[in-house]
């Protein structure tokens, strides 16, 4: 019993000294208007924001289960994205975000994403997508997604998750922060 205790107070400690030191970094990309500005300010304010497409940069402190992440939400357009990779430097995590409705860019999408990830400083950084407005009616499911993405054959390098979002609604962000901060607390 004593050693449970003690085992479960050192978890504990560990667990408040890893949110407090540690710089939670995460950038989020994606394709110009995946939906990536509007996800971050449902995260950062708790509501859906009017946005115009990003050119540059946001970066906000989103704090979740008393953890700190700092979130850069990076234009996708594809003038801007050559400049993601300034970046790369000191990455916790990366979200990357799909349009699941815009079918026609998926490919697109799939090889920036595997650009990205073939890049050495991302080497083993945790990756987390959201398939998003999956209120669309054309949206495609995430399994599918994940199916085009083809990561479960190739990327055994990361500890990756493909999910569903809708950041209109809020729907299936928080469930992505959770697989995020359980596996950034288990590295
Ligand atoms: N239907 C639907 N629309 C969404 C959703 N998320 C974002 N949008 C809309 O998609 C459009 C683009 O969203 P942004 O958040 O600006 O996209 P972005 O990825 O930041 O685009 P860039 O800054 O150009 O890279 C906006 O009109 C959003 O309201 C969603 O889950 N469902
Ligand atoms: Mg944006």
């Amino acid at each position: 019993m004593g050693l449970t205790v003690s085992s479960l107070f050192s978890s504990l400690t560990s667990l408040v000294r890893w949110s407090k030191d540690k710089d939670v970094r995460i950038l989020m990309l994606g394709l110009d208007s995946a939906g990536k500005t509007t996800i971050l300010y449902r995260l950062h304010l708790g509501e859906v924001l009017s946005t115009i497409p990003t050119i540059g940069f946001n970066v906000e402190t989103v704090e979740y289960k008393n953890i700190k992440f700092q979130v850069w939400d990076l234009g996708g357009q594809s003038s801007i994205r050559p400049y993601w990779r300034c970046y790369f430097p000191n990455t916790s995590a990366i979200i990357y975000v799909i349009d699941s409705s815009d079918v026609d860019r998926l490919a697109t999408s799939r090889s920036e994403l595997l650009t990205m990830l073939s890049e050495e400083e991302l080497k083993g950084v945790p990756l987390l997508v959201f398939c998003n407005k999956q209120d669309m009616d054309n949206a495609l499911k995430p399994e599918k997604i994940s199916e085009e993405l083809g990561l479960a054959g190739g990327e055994k390098t990361r500890p990756w998750s493909v999910r569903g979002s809708c950041a209109l609604k809020g729907e299936g962000l928080e469930d992505g922060l959770d697989w995020l901060v359980n596996t950034l607390q288990n590295q």
